[in-house]
């Protein structure tokens, strides 16, 4: 079995162990001549799938081990009769934990949810759900819109203007030109300015969802505040935009280890399930180390502690900002280097944590933590 995947992928390793042969390349340089006898393409999202890369290759599967699938040309490979699989569901965890993250890290919208404000979520897939549940673990109120989804499959379904009035924005829709819910430039400047005042905007589904120019002049008339993971010309990062951000990250809000090892089985297992081989068997995450929780302290502080344990966004964030400063024009590459050499990053759900009061126990547990 000839495979060709993107570098990026953990956990390729046992299937070369196991006998693929494997020609690991950067996602976005795959090209058609790379595929000229491969049996199989395994991409992350920063490869274009479309007619111009498979026509006239061997390829008979291909598979994203990615969530958002804007990136394929999925009736090109319908018509080439290619089968395909993505692996959405596989990171939502990893994002709903980024988004707890990223408000215990900013500190004040977390106090201020807790106190009765209320986060607004566009997108209602796998990881709004997964969102939606988190903040009701923790007695956060919260509102989803997503029309593309009959009424009864979005539970606290709002309108758009009860998602604008929301003290956080965040977005989890996927990128669709389709009509007659496009998410294209749904956060555009029109959009924007239907925002209530001081809102912190998060976006961590695709850069284009929100127009980025809109965006700046949103910021620099100080309406509100944003967190970016994703940018609307990735992997280019427009230095004033970055700077008028009060987080940035690279494009890693699913990054955790669990949920990348997690994308690579799903698409292995659909591989093997088209192709009829037998690699999937041995893509298990490690053991992760016992979290130790916070003994003492009350409310939003311990709350904060337990949802940094294992991942501070404020890292990533000061990561990007040193990295892109100190690349002078070659800014784009920077930013593809960080997501390459992304630092080992476990979730607390599904992972140990022992010690702390009974409170932050309980807090854990809520969040899918293994208490010991
Ligand atoms: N920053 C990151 O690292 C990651 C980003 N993503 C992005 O986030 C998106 C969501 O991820 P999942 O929930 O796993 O995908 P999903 O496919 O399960 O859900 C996406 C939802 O967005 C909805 N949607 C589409 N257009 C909409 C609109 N105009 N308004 C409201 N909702 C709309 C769809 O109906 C769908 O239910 C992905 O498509 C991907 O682009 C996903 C994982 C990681
Ligand atoms: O799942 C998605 O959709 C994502 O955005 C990915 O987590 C992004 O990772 P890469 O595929 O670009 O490595």
């Amino acid at each position: 079995m000839r495979i060709v995947c993107d570098e990026n992928m953990p956990g390729l390793q046992a299937l070369a162990a196991a006998g693929a042969r494997l020609r690991c390349l950067p996602g976005r340089a795959i090209r058609r001549f790379h595929l000229v006898d491969a049996d199989a393409l395994l991409v992350r999202s920063v490869t274009p799938v479309n007619q111009a890369l498979l026509t006239g290759t061997p390829v008979r599967f291909v598979g994203t081990a990615t969530s958002g699938t804007d990136h394929i040309d999925r009736a090109a490979l319908r018509e080439l009769g290619i089968a395909f699989a993505d692996a959405a569901g596989a990171n939502a965890n990893a994002v709903a934990e980024y988004v707890l993250a990223v408000l215990a890290a900013l500190r004040e919208p977390l106090e201020h949810l807790l106190a009765g404000g209320r986060v607004g979520i566009v997108g209602y897939g796998n990881v709004g759900r997964s969102l939606g549940a988190r903040l009701d673990a923790l007695g956060i109120a919260w509102v989803a819109t997503d029309p593309w989804l009959a009424e009864s499959a979005v539970a606290r379904r709002g309108t758009l203007a009860e998602i604008f009035a929301c003290d956080v924005v965040t977005l989890h829709c996927s990128l669709t030109e389709l009509s007659p819910w496009p998410s294209r430039h749904l956060l555009d400047r029109a959009a924007l300015e239907r925002l209530a005042a001081g809102t912190l905007l998060i976006n961590a589904s695709r850069g284009p969802v929100v127009d980025n120019d809109a965006l700046q002049a949103w910021l620099v008339d100080g309406r509100g505040r944003a967190v970016l993971d994703v940018w609307e010309r990735e992997p280019e990062v427009p230095a004033p935009l970055l700077a008028r951000v009060a987080l940035g990250t690279p494009h890693i809000a699913g990054y955790s280890l669990e949920a990348r090892l997690a994308g690579t089985r799903c698409v292995v297992s659909a591989m093997d399930e088209a192709l009829g081989t037998a690699y999937a068997g041995s893509l298990a995450p490690p053991p992760a180390s016992v979290l130790a929780l916070p003994a003492t302290g009350d409310g939003p502080a311990l709350l904060r502690k337990l949802l940094l344990g294992r991942y501070a966004p404020g890292d990533d964030d000061r990561q990007l900002r040193a990295a892109l400063a100190a690349a002078g024009g070659a800014r784009a590459a920077a930013f593809d280097r960080l997501r390459r050499a992304y630092p080992l990053r476990r979730e607390l759900a599904g992972n140990p944590v022992s010690g702390g009061s009974a409170r932050v126990r309980e807090l854990a547990a809520a969040l899918g933590c293994e208490v010991l």
